[in-house]
């Protein structure tokens, strides 16, 4: 019962305030295209929310819809087109694609600069090298979460489940860059519950329903769950993450929630993103609310 709350949605309406603000600073509005080809329902969702997310920050969002039949040519046309838009600043290319497609020929159309998901080899080759460029929305947001409670990572142990190019795989590098000592776990790790119960900080992002339990936890650790699972429970359609929750904040020191906690701070990195990018391409310094 012990575990504190760690509440994302509060963190990331702080943070899009701070958004808010910065975009106000710059010249001209940050623009921001979507790019939704086919008609997941999911996708559709997190499209409809980053829409409203970005109009309420004050830019200038529009999400441009594609046809689940596109041919890769027609898709990689329209990141193109908004790579040659002077007036779109960002870019996000919503993933999954539709089978068919090929979502690396397609992210390699998006301008460096314009990258506000932080996906190109470009983005991911600064992220290695400690550079300057943008970074991944969702291990961005799970930074800042972690830091609000543990503001110093040197001498700690965090294991991330998960090694995806989206999740895994760049917070496992965003964690080292601050000092901790990072394991990478995934599906071909022996005995994952007792590598997750070295962590300091466990972050799991692996897409099945509560797949880490309270045995699983270091009592006081850290855990960010960024799973998002529809299940069926009683009758009923709701979301779970990759924690068994109500037994997991039993025994952890502060754990995310599914809803609220890592979702909401993915969609204000994004907008972060955007006004970091939309102020270095219109030559203007980056506002201080959101560096850093
Ligand atoms: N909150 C948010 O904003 C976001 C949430 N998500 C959610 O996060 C979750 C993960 O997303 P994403 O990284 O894109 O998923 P992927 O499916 O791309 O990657 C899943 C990773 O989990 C590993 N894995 C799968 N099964 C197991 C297992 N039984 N034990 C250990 N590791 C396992 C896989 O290992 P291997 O590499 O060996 O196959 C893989 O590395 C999903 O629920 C997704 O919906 C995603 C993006 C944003
Ligand atoms: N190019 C790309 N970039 C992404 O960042 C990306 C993507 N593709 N594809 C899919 C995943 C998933 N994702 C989420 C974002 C916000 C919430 C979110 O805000 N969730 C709310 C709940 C929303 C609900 O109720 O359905 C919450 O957790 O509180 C969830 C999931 C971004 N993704």
């Amino acid at each position: 019962m012990g575990a504190q709350l760690i509440d994302g949605k509060a963190a990331a309406a702080r943070l899009r305030a701070d958004v808010a603000e910065a975009a106000a600073m710059l010249p001209r509005k940050p623009g921001l295209a979507v790019v939704l080809v086919g008609d997941d329902a999911a996708s559709q969702v997190y499209v409809a929310s980053k829409e409203k997310a970005a109009a309420k920050a004050g830019f200038e969002g529009r999400v441009h819809r594609l046809p689940a039949d596109s041919s890769q040519n027609a898709v990689e046309e329209v990141v193109r087109s908004l790579g040659a838009d002077d007036a779109v600043d960002g870019i996000l290319v919503q993933l999954p694609l539709p089978k068919g497609l090929n979502e690396d020929a397609v992210i390699a159309c998006i301008p460096t600069e314009k990258d506000v998901d932080g996906l190109t080899a470009a983005s991911a080759g600064q992220l290695v090298l400690g550079g300057e460029g943008l970074v991944p929305c969702t291990p961005q947001g799970s930074m800042l979460l972690i830091r609000d409670e543990l503001p110093d990572l040197s001498g700690k142990t965090a294991v991330v489940v998960g090694r995806s190019i989206l999740v895994g795989k760049p917070l496992a590098l965003l964690l080292l860059e601050k000092n901790a000592t990072v394991t990478v776990a995934h599906s071909r790790t022996k005995d994952l519950g007792a590598v997750c119960r070295e962590a300091d900080v466990l972050c799991v992002a692996v897409g099945r329903p509560e797949l880490v339990t309270k045995d699983m936890i270091k009592p006081g650790a850290i855990v960010i769950d960024v799973g998002i699972n529809r299940v069926e429970r009683g009758g009923e359609s709701k979301l779970v993450g990759d924690v068994a929750f109500d037994e997991a904040k039993e025994v952890a020191g502060a754990i995310t929630p599914v809803p609220g906690g890592v979702g909401p701070m993915t969609i204000a990195c994004l907008l972060r993103n955007t006004v970091v990018a939309s102020a270095r391409r219109q030559g203007v310094a980056v506002p201080e609310v959101v560096a850093d």
